[in-house]
């Protein structure tokens, strides 16, 4: 019998290009996974990819790095950035989000009249604020698709999302039971992303009008495995009023390509021990009150671990302050106690905003990770066996804490002071030095090399990611030779 590998081999010489439309919608955290994915599609199956990118503002020095670095086979044009000026300055991130995509449907209108006319349209792909496009392509017959960067749990939470706002009377907050999801572990009313803590917040009805339309999606890509997450991805196949679901996981960061900033900290990696390291970021977005970042370099320093640590200015009413732009106004070091980088010089590096984050989890010097529990950075983290500290601040950060350190038990808790709401310097050193000298930090570390050996299997040939990712490929190369 014909391998699937050899048939679509075979396909490609006789077919013309399938192309594929992704709309990130705006944030570091939503563009790179969608470009990780395109970059599977473009280099294992020769597709071409054009990115359509909405914005609230001119296109960032973090967006540009990552763009300009792409293999030729994907192109990307910006739309107009929408008005948002009558957004009152306290708006919520995922409002401005659902806004600056809503905003953006007309000028992706008339992306899609000019794309359809030259080039084999055979999908559109949008992250989890996107769907609200979906109406508008299906005028154009191009199937729409979700393709989630989160957890098979998360995936589960926002199909349930619907039900959940007709059955809960009340805020979510006064829950005093867990919301229990099939086959998912039971979630803690506080672990919900956060859209859910102020229902009569605009928000929420953005992001509850973005998930409940999930469900018209011709089908849903999310970033997880089997191995990683059995229970809810079986859940979710079996559900048979859901579009089907695709799980293609671990999909992270392939090579090296993009910014060169922070990079001189891989020669100083080079000369750390093996596993010495500890790493501390909070992804694209994250940022610290100023007494928090303060008590964070004085537990790094009072752990004695060697650390790099990505600091950013910090903010005292926003954990997502630099959302939409990582580069703060002021040099963030200048926030640090006084004399703290003179102090750690050698034994600690703090680069200020953005570090080549791939780089230094895959470097052998690094052994944890002290992270606010994106799921890029909890699967960039899983694919080089690096064990976690979870710091999660916004988001569903939270909800991946929860399976981080209790269901999958990859990742040590980090308890806050619930008087002050703080981590205290002392509690940040114990469980850095757990993390490295402790039989629960060996544990966590076993744990997570055994799903590192996992996810290679998934996504390595004939393992079930690429089988599925090779289903629905077929299925696109399909609609054009036909
Ligand atoms: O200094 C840095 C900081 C981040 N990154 C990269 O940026 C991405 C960050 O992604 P993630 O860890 O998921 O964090 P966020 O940017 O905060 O992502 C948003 O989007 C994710 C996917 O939807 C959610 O899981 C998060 O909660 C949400 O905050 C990763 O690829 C990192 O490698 C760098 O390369 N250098």
């Amino acid at each position: 019998m014909e391998e699937p590998k050899q048939r679509e081999e075979q396909q490609e010489v006789e077919s013309p290009t399938p192309h594929v439309v992704m709309m990130p919608s705006p944030g570091m955290g939503h563009l790179i996974p969608l470009v990780e994915f395109a970059k599977r599609l473009v280099l294992l199956h020769r597709f071409t990819v054009t990115f359509v990118i909405p914005s609230g503002g001119p296109p960032s020095k973090a967006q540009i790095s990552v763009l300009s670095s792409l293999p030729s086979a994907i192109d990307h044009v910006f739309l107009p950035p929408p008005s948002l000026n009558d957004l009152p300055p306290q708006t919520k991130a995922e409002t401005i989000i659902v806004l600056s995509v809503t905003r953006s449907l007309p000028s992706l209108r008339d992306q899609f009249k000019s794309m359809v006319t030259q080039r084999n349209l055979v999908a559109f792909v949008v992250d989890q604020f996107g769907t609200i496009a979906f109406d508008l392509v299906r005028e154009f017959n191009v199937p729409p698709y979700v393709y989630l960067p989160c957890s098979a749990t998360t995936l589960s939470l926002i199909l349930h999302m619907s039900d959940l706002d007709k059955s809960v009377v009340g805020d979510y907050t006064d829950l005093t039971e867990p919301i229990r999801l099939p086959a998912c572990s039971p979630i803690p009313a506080k672990a919900l992303p956060d859209p859910f803590l102020d229902r009569k917040d605009d928000s929420y009805k953005y992001f509850l009008e973005s998930m409940s339309r999930f469900g018209l999606a011709e089908g849903i890509f999310v970033n997880s495995f089997p191995e990683l997450e059995p229970n809810p991805i079986n859940a979710l196949k079996s559900e048979e009023s859901y579009p089907p679901i695709h799980p293609v996981g671990p999909i992270v960061k392939i090579d090296s390509s993009g910014s060169e900033e922070g990079i001189e900290c891989l020669n100083w990696l080079d000369e750390q021990p093996h596993g010495s390291v500890l790493f501390v970021s909070f992804g694209s977005g994250g940022t610290l009150s100023s007494i928090q970042n303060n008590e964070l370099a004085m537990g790094l320093e009072m752990s004695g671990q060697k650390f790099i640590w990505v600091v950013r200015s910090p903010h005292d009413k926003e954990a997502n302050a630099s959302f939409f732009s990582v580069h703060s106004e002021n040099d963030p070091l200048q926030f640090l106690p006084e004399g703290f980088v003179e102090r750690n010089r050698g034994r600690g590096l703090v680069l200020p905003s953005w570090a080549p984050q791939a780089q230094i989890l895959s470097h052998g010097s690094t052994g944890g990770f002290l992270s606010h529990c994106g799921w890029n950075s909890t699967l960039e983290s899983l694919v080089n066996g690096v064990p976690l500290i979870a710091w999660p601040l916004y988001a569903e950060q939270k909800l991946n804490s929860v399976i981080l350190t209790e269901e999958i038990k990859v990742a040590l808790k980090l308890k806050m002071n619930e008087e002050s709401g703080i981590i205290e310097k002392e509690e940040i050193a114990k469980v850095v030095k757990s993390l490295f000298e402790s039989e629960e930090g060996q544990k966590v570390r076993e744990k997570m090399e055994e799903l590192r050996a996992a996810g290679e299997r998934a996504v390595g040939e004939g393992g079930s990611s690429s089988r599925t990712l090779l289903e629905v490929v077929q299925k696109w190369r399909n609609k054009v030779s036909r």
